[in-house]
């Protein structure tokens, strides 16, 4: 198969579909790769690392989406990239369309095969290609909401930790899965008096068994949340259910209640967030303040620790990748139901029951979808 790896465009986005080592592992597969000019610069990996591993570099994103059968990315592919697919071409990447109308539209017209990481489960009950990414962004979580609180950033100016005679900061975390249990080691190992809520109780016993007595836990609830959210310093939100617009959990009147100079990190944003007054932000304007109450929004934190994110999606991709590339999308879906979860959109049809739910659109059983031979209209 032919594989195409063009340069990520969304703003300050440095990881890439692709690492040397995926490509070595696929040209040694015979397949051929692609990559655009300086793709890997942002992970510090050269053309040159590339073209030892067996890939031909090319200048420009339309010379790469002209090429190749398949494009891996990372981020959902924005405007000009859209514009770019072709009808049957396989498009492998995050692409969060549930609550991206326009996004899911130009896909729909594209006719393109578009599999999202984020919907691809696996036997555990887990997304296998959301998971190391959920790590990154539950880690810095509270790098950036430690930086929130600072007075410089429209903080009350806390220190997460506190100090001897003087008490920690209250960290609140909304949904236990992996962003919430990687922001909770975070915030532990800062000495932070920390929370975690969600509405799985075997989820809560299972954090309960991890954290030991350095935690605590909440069942969620309006309740339990409301008085939760209110004595808190900083709130991570963290939920998710899989492929849906995040629930709007924390009100406009919960954050207006909050204590000036208080602070909420986002991460479940890329679904389109859990606070009522979240709005996606990017690294270079991370942050605004509503009610006093600073807002962190960013949709791709890890691009921030590119070279670390890339590696550890990359760890999770491959094996993905090269069924794809050895079987065909086709055969590669049918062979491994969990896989087949990730198709969302295929020739026009949007084969996700949340997308379809959440938009609005019709839902087309993927099954079916796949056994309809592709024709050009
Ligand atoms: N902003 C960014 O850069 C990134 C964002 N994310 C996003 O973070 C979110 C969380 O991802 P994961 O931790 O991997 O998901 P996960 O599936 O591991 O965990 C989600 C948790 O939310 C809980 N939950 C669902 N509804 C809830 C409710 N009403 N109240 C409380 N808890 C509830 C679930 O029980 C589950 O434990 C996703 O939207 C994901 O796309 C992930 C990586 C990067
Ligand atoms: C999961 C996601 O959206 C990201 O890593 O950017
Ligand atoms: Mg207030």
């Amino acid at each position: 198969m032919i594989i195409g790896v063009p340069k990520e465009i969304k703003v300050h986005e440095y990881r890439v579909g692709m690492t040397p080592a995926s490509v070595k592992e696929l040209t040694s597969a015979g397949h051929t790769v692609y990559i655009e000019q300086s793709a890997g610069e942002g992970i510090a990996c050269s053309d040159q690392e590339y073209i030892d591993a067996g890939a031909s570099i090319l200048k420009t994103a339309e010379e790469v989406f002209a090429i190749a059968e398949m494009i891996v990315k990372v981020k959902e592919p924005l405007a000009v990239e859209r514009a770019l697919l072709r009808p049957d071409q396989l498009l492998f990447t995050y692409l969060h369309l549930a609550p991206d109308m326009a996004q899911t539209e130009d896909l729909i017209k594209s006719k393109a095969v578009c599999i999202a990481y984020e919907t691809v489960t696996n036997a555990n009950g887990g997304l296998p290609l959301l998971a190391p990414m959920s790590e990154v962004a539950g880690r810095m979580s509270i790098q950036a909401g430690a930086a929130c609180l600072e007075k410089s950033n429209g903080g009350v100016g806390l220190l997460l930790g506190g100090v001897a005679g003087v008490a920690p900061a209250k960290v609140v975390i909304i949904g236990g899965g992996v962003v919430g249990c990687n922001a909770a080691q975070m915030a532990i190992g800062l000495g932070a008096d920390t929370t975690i809520v969600d509405n799985n109780i075997d989820t809560l016993r299972k954090v309960n068994a991890q954290f030991g007595s350095s935690i605590k836990t909440a069942y969620s609830n309006k309740y339990n949340l409301a008085s939760l959210v209110l004595d808190a310093d900083l709130v991570i939100g963290g939920v998710l259910i899989p492929g849906a617009a995040a629930p709007k959990l924390v009100s406009a009147e919960m954050i207006k209640n909050m204590r000036p100079g208080s602070a909420v990190v986002d991460v479940a944003i890329d679904q389109g967030g859990c606070f009522a007054t979240s709005k996606a932000t990017a690294h270079d304007q991370p942050t605004y303040i509503v009610d006093d109450v600073v807002h962190y929004c960013v949709a791709n934190m890890p691009g921030a620790v590119a070279r670390t994110s890339a590696f550890a999606l990359n760890n999770a991709t491959l094996p993905y990748i090269l069924r794809l590339a050895n079987l065909g999308y086709k055969e590669a879906l049918l062979a491994d139901a969990h896989f087949k979860n990730g198709l969302n959109v295929i020739h026009g049809k949007v084969t996700n029951a949340s997308v379809s739910e959440s938009l609005n659109i019709p839902f087309v059983c993927p099954d079916e979808a796949l056994a309809t031979p592709y024709t050009a209209a």
